[in-house]
C-alpha cells in the first residue's frame, strides 16, 4: 500500500490530516468489537448482522486471529483493541489484510510502544494505520483519556489519531481541540446517543475553528462549507442574543440607538482577524448582521421601545 499515511480511508469515510473529523461509533461509520462476546460469537454471523444494520463504513475489533477471514471478507477496517496492543502474532496477521487498522493504546502503554504497533503493520506492507487513544487506568476509576499522549502521537508520527470517548462524550470537543482526527464512541449502538450528539456537535461546531480542512473535491469543499456555516450559524445566534441584551440595557436600544462609530470600530477589529476579506468587504455583512439582531431586538420587545428609557 502507498497511500499516504496522513489520511486513512475507511470505506467511504476518510480520516487524517485536512479532513473533517469523522464519528465512528456515530454518523460516519460503525464499529463492532468481537472480543466483547469472548470468542463465543461466530464471527461472519455477527458480522452479517452488523451489515444487516449498518451499510455504512465497519470496522471490527477480532477476539482473535481466527475472526480475521471473516473480516477481512465483509468489513472495511480492522481494530486492535488497546487489551490485544501488543499481540503482536495479531497485529501482524491483521495488518497483512491490507485493510486499514485502527490501533487502540494499551492502557499502560507508552507512546513508544503504541507507536511501535504501527511500524509492525508497515513492515508488514500496509500502511494505512490509524491511533486511537483510548485511556489509561487512573485514579479516576475508569479509563482517562490522555489528550497530551494523543496531540504528541499525531505530531510525532504524522498518522491520524482517533480518540476513544465510549459512550461518554463529555471529552469530544476537548478531544478535537486538542486535535483528534475522528472521535470513536461504542462499540455498538446501544446507549450512545447522548454520546453520539456531542461528538456530532465538536466535529461540526468546534472542528472548522480548530482545524483547515483541504476539500479536493466539489462534494468536499461543500461539505467543508457547511462546516464552516453551522459554526458560523451558531454565533450568529449566540450574537444576535447579545445584542438584544445590548438594546435592553442601552439608555435608547433598537434603530433609535444605533451607534455607528461603535460599528465602524468592531469591523475594523473584525477585518484584522479575516484580512482576506478586509474592511471593505466585511462592512455590508456586518451591516446585515447587526441590522438583523436589531430587527430581532425590536420584533421580541414588540416595537422600537427599546432599552431602559423605553421600559421606564
Ligand atoms: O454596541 C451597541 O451599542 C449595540 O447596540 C450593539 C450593536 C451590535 O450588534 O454590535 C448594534 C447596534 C449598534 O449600532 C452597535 C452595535
Amino acid at each position: 500500500m502507498t497511500e499516504d499515511p496522513c489520511a486513512v480511508r475507511i470505506g467511504t469515510l476518510t480520516v487524517g490530516h485536512g479532513h473533517p473529523v469523522g464519528v465512528i461509533g456515530g454518523d460516519d461509520a460503525r464499529w463492532l468489537s468481537l472480543r466483547e462476546a469472548h470468542g463465543r460469537v461466530a464471527a461472519d454471523e455477527a458480522i452479517a448482522k452488523a451489515r444487516t444494520e449498518w451499510a455504512g463504513p465497519l470496522l471490527v475489533e477480532p477476539f482473535s486471529a481466527a475472526d480475521l477471514p471473516a473480516i477481512a471478507g465483509h468489513a472495511d477496517g480492522v481494530v486492535i483493541g488497546a487489551a490485544w496492543m501488543q499481540d503482536f502474532a495479531l497485529v501482524r496477521a491483521a495488518a497483512r489484510l491490507g485493510l486499514p487498522v485502527v490501533v487502540q493504546r494499551g492502557q499502560a502503554a507508552t507512546l513508544e510502544e503504541w507507536l511501535a504497533v504501527a511500524e509492525y503493520c508497515r513492515a508488514e506492507g500496509n500502511d494505512r494505520v490509524a491511533l486511537c487513544e483510548s485511556g489509561s487506568r487512573t485514579h479516576l476509576g475508569g479509563v482517562t483519556l490522555d489528550l497530551a499522549l494523543l496531540r504528541a502521537a499525531r505530531e510525532r508520527s504524522g498518522r491520524p489519531v482517533l480518540a476513544a470517548l465510549g459512550e461518554d462524550g463529555s471529552l469530544a470537543a476537548a478531544a478535537v481541540a486538542a486535535g483528534a482526527d475522528g472521535l470513536m464512541l461504542g462499540p455498538g449502538t446501544a446507549g450512545t446517543a447522548a454520546a453520539a450528539d456531542e461528538a456530532r456537535e465538536a466535529a461540526t461546531v468546534l472542528a472548522p475553528l480548530v482545524r483547515r480542512e483541504e476539500p479536493g473535491c466539489l462534494d468536499a469543499a461543500r461539505g467543508a462549507i457547511d462546516r464552516v456555516d453551522a459554526a458560523l450559524a451558531t454565533l450568529l445566534d449566540r450574537r444576535a442574543a447579545l445584542a438584544g441584551t445590548v438594546q435592553r440595557l442601552k439608555p435608547v436600544g433598537g434603530f433609535r440607538g444605533r451607534d455607528m462609530d461603535r460599528e465602524r470600530r468592531l469591523v475594523a477589529a473584525m477585518a484584522r482577524r479575516a484580512p482576506r476579506l478586509g474592511e471593505e468587504l466585511l462592512r455590508p455583512v456586518m451591516n446585515a448582521v447587526i441590522e438583523a439582531g436589531l430587527r430581532l431586538a425590536e420584533e421580541e420587545r414588540g416595537g422600537p421601545d427599546l432599552g431602559r428609557r423605553g421600559d421606564g
